[in-house]
């Protein structure tokens, strides 16, 4: 999908340089997941007293709520270095045998997107988390030789947006498992305030809270939605925010009150217009709007569904009483099977 949407979770390429700038380096920076942090920072200290590597870690959520932040601060925070790869990006053994047998002792290595890792270098992966050793064959044929190569300690943090997907061996490997969480609007109006200081945007308390309002519970957006507030603030406003300019520059940018833009609504419409309010299948749907279906699931739906307008039945995916509200749709009365 050419997802280019201003309220979507994935990474869009306007974002890279400023997210950079923008992501806070040490745990005690890190606003909100008080239940992930709290863990993780028990988790630190024990290591950290034993001289250890951390355990390895999964974090695992919705795109955009920290977890490439989350495995930066592990990093900063044991004072070991910290490497980045992804499950896509490793396509053969010997990607995943390069990046092994570099390791540094206690380092970070990070994985995102763990559950797109081909089968094959899954199992590569399952003994050098437990064991710290990897089998390497040389050769092909009845010349093949294997051998074993030793890694150093180090910690294993991998993401994933979809958890449900991982292998149990894999999920086994992990003694920390952290689940992030959308973000209260008090949570993210705190990352907002924060990220105006960083970027030098006066903002107000209220001018924040709109913005805030408006995320989708994702610091991404909310980061994003700032930058072109603060684009509009320049032009027509002096370059402060406050709410009379954070509503305009939204309302101009087709964000609506509860972050919606065209592509939620029309999901919702069609839900509702074409299949009488659901179920219907997630392929049925994103044949519809002519959107993939991973991106439907991974990246719109989840807010759609915390915020309760949409369900997930196993039938298929239905608007509720609150979609119909929004849009301004009357519900109907769904006719009783013995009328
Ligand atoms: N708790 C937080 N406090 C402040 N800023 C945050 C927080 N979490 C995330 N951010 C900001 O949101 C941006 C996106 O976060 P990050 O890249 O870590 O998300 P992610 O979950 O790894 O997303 P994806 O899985 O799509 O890569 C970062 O640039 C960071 O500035």
């Amino acid at each position: 999908m050419s997802d280019d949407r201003i309220v979507s979770a994935a990474p869009l390429d306007e974002d890279s340089l400023f997210e950079l700038k923008l992501r806070p380096t040490r745990l005690a920076e890190f606003i909100g997941q008080s239940k992930a942090k709290e863990q993780l920072a028990i988790a630190l200290e024990a290591a950290k007293s034993r001289g250890e590597a951390l355990d390895h870690v999964l974090l695992f959520g919705p795109p955009g709520l920290g977890k490439t932040t989350l495995a930066t601060i592990i990093a900063n925070e044991m004072g070991v270095g910290f490497q980045q790869t992804s499950g896509p990006a490793l396509m053969i053994q010997g990607d995943l045998t390069a990046i092994l047998s570099n390791i540094k002792d206690k380092q970070v290595l990070f994985l995102d997107e763990v559950h797109r890792l081909q089968p094959v270098l899954q199992e590569k992966l399952y003994t050098a988390l437990e064991d710290y050793s990897l089998d390497i064959m040389i050769g092909s044929g009845p010349a093949a030789r294997t051998f074993v190569l030793d890694i150093k300690p180090f910690t294993f943090v991998a993401a994933t947006t979809r958890p449900g997907l991982l292998s149990s061996p894999m999920r086994a490997r992990f003694g920390i498992l952290l689940r992030l969480e959308f973000y209260t609007d008090d949570e993210l109006r705190f990352i907002v305030e924060r990220s105006a200081e960083v970027l030098g945007v006066p903002i107000d308390r209220d001018g924040a809270a709109e913005i805030a309002m408006r995320s989708r519970g994702t610091p991404r957006i909310a980061n994003r939605l700032l930058r072109r507030v603060r684009d509009y603030a320049q032009v027509r406003a002096a370059g402060v925010i406050d709410r009379e300019t954070a509503n305009a520059a939204l309302e101009m940018l087709e964000v609506d009150a509860h972050g919606f833009d065209e592509l939620d609504r029309r999901l919702l419409r069609t839900i509702i217009e074409k299949y009488d309010g659901g179920p219907v299948g997630l392929n049925t749907l994103a044949a519809a709007l002519a959107e993939e279906q991973d991106a439907l699931e991974e990246v719109y739906e989840p807010f759609l569904i915390q915020i309760g307008f949409l369900d997930r039945t196993p039938r298929g995916r239905v608007a509720t009483r609150l979609a119909y509200e929004h849009l301004g749709l009357e519900m109907p009365r769904k006719m009783s099977l013995f009328s």
